[in-house]
């Protein structure tokens, strides 16, 4: 993993109790205009579960199955973890590193797609991170992995869960079933902001589009299916004036009832867990929505620690520390280099430092 001493898994966080409900939310929403009524509602879907998101559970179970794939390739770098709104936090995460003689830290995240909350917010929380320690006299140095939902594995992972969520419906023809790609609802401005600043713009929903795309052709050959496929969002937040992408998953679930569609088969592609927005959102909301419409929800399950999905992790990892190298490695949709371009995915609030960025 040279020139890295140390991999670190950069995550959202949650709380994983009651009392951490409040103080998550407040972090999350610092200075973003979120109305409270939306917070409150949020923390409802919270309290429903106990208080406790499952992300975190999550996150130390990939961190498990990185650590045995890295093993199995006799990479013996450390893998830290290291989270924007909840313990650990990535400050500490990055003091704790230094401590143990890091200096040079390879971070992942858990967001796949571009956009402003999934790609530079994470590069300005490491540039903050970074300005903090060296206040205190620690100097370290950070890269990090460029989006990876292009990549093979993430579509092949999510390819055989999408595949064998199908196979439940065999006998249900095509033009009862609708196949909805799910992921996070972002204001209309973020998204038309998304990617390197070449004027093209709209990255995170053409990236999505583009892993759709794929998934619903690879199901269909492999199945002998003629399925349709749509991209549809949830979790939307923010004030209504804004505009955020739509249609909402619960909405369109509505007209399609209208027309005769008795299965939806839902597909979080945007997500590479089933955390909050995929156990509430989906599995309880969009699952009351069915209900009351009298459709059947299959709902496929996020990449969690598929294999697939962690062997292309690590080769992600191992492809970025031989681009420090200064070696040739595999371009994929252009995302080479993995720093980030001038202007990407910017900040409309205000402009804030970024690392791993050429801005
Ligand atoms: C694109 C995207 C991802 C996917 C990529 C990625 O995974 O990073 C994502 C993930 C997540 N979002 C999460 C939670 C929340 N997101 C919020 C608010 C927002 N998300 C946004 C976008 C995204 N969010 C945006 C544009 C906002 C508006 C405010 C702002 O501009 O920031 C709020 C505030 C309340 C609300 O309005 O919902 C909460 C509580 C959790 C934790 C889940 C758990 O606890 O299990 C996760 C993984
Ligand atoms: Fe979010």
């Amino acid at each position: 993993m040279q020139p890295y001493d140390a991999i670190l898994l950069l995550s959202f966080g949650g709380p994983e109790a009651p009392e951490e409900v409040v103080p998550f939310l407040r972090r999350v929403t610092a200075g973003r205009g979120i109305p409270d009524e939306r917070l409150e509602e949020v923390g409802e879907h919270y309290y429903l579960f106990g208080g406790r998101s499952p992300i975190n559970d999550q996150n130390r179970a990939l961190l498990a199955a990185l650590r045995a794939e890295l093993d199995s390739r006799d990479i013996d770098t450390p893998l830290l973890w290291g989270n924007r709104n909840s313990e650990p936090f990535l400050p500490d995460a990055l003091r704790e590193a230094y401590a143990a003689g890091h200096r040079r830290v390879l971070v992942v995240t858990t967001s796949a797609y571009s956009c402003y909350s999934s790609c530079r917010q994470y590069r300005e929380n490491l540039a903050d991170a970074v300005a903090t320690l060296r206040e205190e006299g620690i100097e370290i140095d950070i890269d990090k992995v460029g989006p990876y939902a292009p990549r093979p594995g993430f579509i092949r992972a999510n390819l055989g869960r999408l595949v064998e969520s199908l196979r439940t419906i065999d006998g249900v023809p095509d033009e009862e079933v609708a196949l909805l790609f799910v992921t996070h609802s972002i204001p209309e401005t973020m998204d038309e902001t998304s990617g390197p600043g070449d004027g093209a713009g709209h990255l995170y929903q053409r990236q999505h589009r583009a892993v759709a795309e794929v998934l619903t052709e690879e199901a269909n050959r492999i199945l002998g299916r003629d399925l349709g496929s749509e991209l549809v969002f949830c979790s939307r937040s923010g004030p209504p004036s804004q505009s955020w992408l739509e249609p909402d998953v619960n909405d369109r679930m509505e007209e399609l009832a209208a027309s005769g569609v008795s299965v939806v088969v839902a597909a979080p592609i945007g997500f590479v867990s089933d955390h909050m927005e995929v156990v509430y959102d989906l599995d309880t909301e969009a699952r009351a929505t069915a209900d009351r419409l009298g459709q059947r929800l299959v709902r496929v399950p996020t990449v969690g620690t598929d294999p697939t999905f962690v062997a292309d992790l690590v080769d992600a990892l191992l492809e970025r520390a031989a681009e420090a190298r200064g070696e040739a490695v595999p371009d994929f949709e252009g995302r080479r280099p993995s720093v980030c371009a001038p202007g990407c995915c910017p900040n409309l609030r205000q402009h804030r430092p970024a690392l791993c960025g050429s801005d």
